[in-house]
């Protein structure tokens, strides 16, 4: 049996822009109202999942959802053709109209949180598509993300896929964003290790004060209940509430890990010396590699800035590991420093790649925060919708339609425009075509 870690990309949609939606994050806010590229930002998004292909990956793909996001608008009382809810909700109430036409779901690091079935009791790969409650314009995701994960892993053989989380703070869930996984080959038994922010039914313990915790230990434990993990097999930790407050809205903005190595700042954990006891008491006897970064080296500022943890570190099948990093790492001399001596330590890193996803970055949103990682087996592997995984057919077929469909600008006001409504839904029509997934989004059913 063959194992491995499949990337899952999100696609950026055709409204991908910048509208500060998300306080806490400070890429977001610094950002808010400039003119955005729908177009470089899906083609930077599809040459980092070609790149990865080329290096002996499995690449795959999800679809972005369908906005601007009419049917909540409905719900929310706008009324008329879909055009007349448009131009009410943008004249009417235009900060709930803008949340509404967010491209946000081309993070597919909050898509889910996802257990490989070497880890659930059942034996299959559960999914559980995160709640996102904290953003309003976040929130709006995880139906349709349940849609396209069960189109994308149809074979109830081998996927069980959940429904999100009760919708309310207490159980705010960002999914996989929050979550990393550590094993010694991704098909067998791991240690999954949960990240929260924030104890909901406790307001005596440590939480931030200035920006807010997306993800309770609340929420964390149900999804490791939903999907039948063992308590060997699982550790909670708590984020550091101090780096919340310094802009680290993820725990994949502070620690990233892969296999047998945890790569994480000083300053990321509440309890670090604790924490990582119990990864390594769980892990077992095998060696952990604990990469740590420290302040003297990297500051919080400077991670946060680069993205230095946002990074994906992927397995070659070469069996090197190699960091998949933002261009904004080789731009900060800190940074820069630490990653060439990184390569040298000894550890199973050996290799750096940069790219450019400047237009995801600007909104917060780094390589780690673009892929949901899935750890499928051989067998699994076949049992997906075959469609989403890239190849040079596949990557070609995406940057014609991303041509055909996509617009090269785009500032804040083109949102209202009836126009984008209407190029946006046959882009994505045409999508669900090529991908064939049949009929995931609210215009289509
Ligand atoms: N994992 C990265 C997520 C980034 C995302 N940014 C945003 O939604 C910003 C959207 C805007 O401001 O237009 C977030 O904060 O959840």
């Amino acid at each position: 049996m063959k194992q491995f870690e499949v990337n899952f990309d999100g696609l950026v949609g055709p409204t991908h822009n910048y509208a500060g939606l998300s306080f806490g994050n400070v890429a977001s806010l610094n950002n808010a109202k400039s003119t955005s590229s729908p177009k470089q930002a899906a083609k930077q998004g599809l040459l980092k999942m070609k790149a990865l292909a080329d290096m002996g990956m499995l690449q795959g793909v999800l679809a972005p959802q369908e906005r601007p996001d009419i049917l909540t608008l409905r719900r929310l009382g706008f009324t008329g053709t879909d055009g007349q809810v448009l131009e009410k909700a943008a004249k009417q109430a235009p900060a709930i109209f803008l949340a509404c036409c967010s491209a946000s779901s081309m993070w597919t690091a909050n898509a889910a949180t996802v257990s490989p079935s070497a880890d659930t009791a059942d034996g299959r790969v559960h999914f559980t598509p995160a709640n996102l409650t904290n953003k309003f314009h976040r929130s709006l995701e995880p139906e349709v993300t349940g849609n396209i994960l069960k189109a994308t892993f149809a074979d109830e053989r081998f996927f069980q896929h959940h429904a999100h989380l009760p919708d309310n703070e207490h159980f705010g869930d960002e999914g996989a964003a929050n979550h990393t996984r550590l094993c010694s080959d991704y098909g067998h038994a791991g240690v999954e290790i949960f990240v929260y922010g924030r104890y909901a039914f406790d307001s005596s313990k440590p939480a931030p004060t200035r920006f807010p915790a997306r993800q309770t230990l609340e929420a964390c434990q149900a999804v490791a209940r939903l999907h039948g993990l063992s308590d060997e097999g699982v550790v909670y930790v708590q984020q550091n509430p101090d780096v919340i407050d310094q802009g680290v809205f993820h725990n994949d903005v502070i620690a990233v890990g892969n296999r047998n190595v945890l790569f994480y700042h000083e300053q990321a954990f509440h309890n670090t010396q604790a924490a990582l006891a119990e990864i390594q008491q769980k892990y077992g006897d095998d060696k952990l590699h604990f990469i740590q970064v420290n302040t003297s080296d990297v500051s919080v500022e400077d991670a946060v800035k680069t993205y230095l943890f946002n990074t994906q570190i992927i397995s070659l099948p070469n069996g090197e590991m190699a960091i998949i990093a933002p261009t904004e790492c080789q731009e900060n001399p800190a940074v820069a420093r630490y990653l060439d001596k990184l390569v040298t330590l000894g550890t199973p890193i050996k290799q750096v790649h940069f790219f450019d996803v400047k237009q995801s970055m600007r909104n917060g949103g780094g390589p780690a925060c673009l892929r949901l990682r899935v750890a499928l087996t051989d067998k699994e592997v076949d049992a997906v919708n075959p469609n989403t995984l890239i190849n040079d057919g596949l990557f070609e077929r995406l940057n014609l339609w991303v041509d055909k469909h996509y617009r090269d600008v785009l500032s804040v006001d083109d949102l209202r425009d009836p126009q984008l409504l209407s190029e946006s839904r046959s882009a994505l029509d045409e999508l669900t075509q090529i991908l064939k997934l049949g009929s995931v989004y609210p215009f289509q059913r």
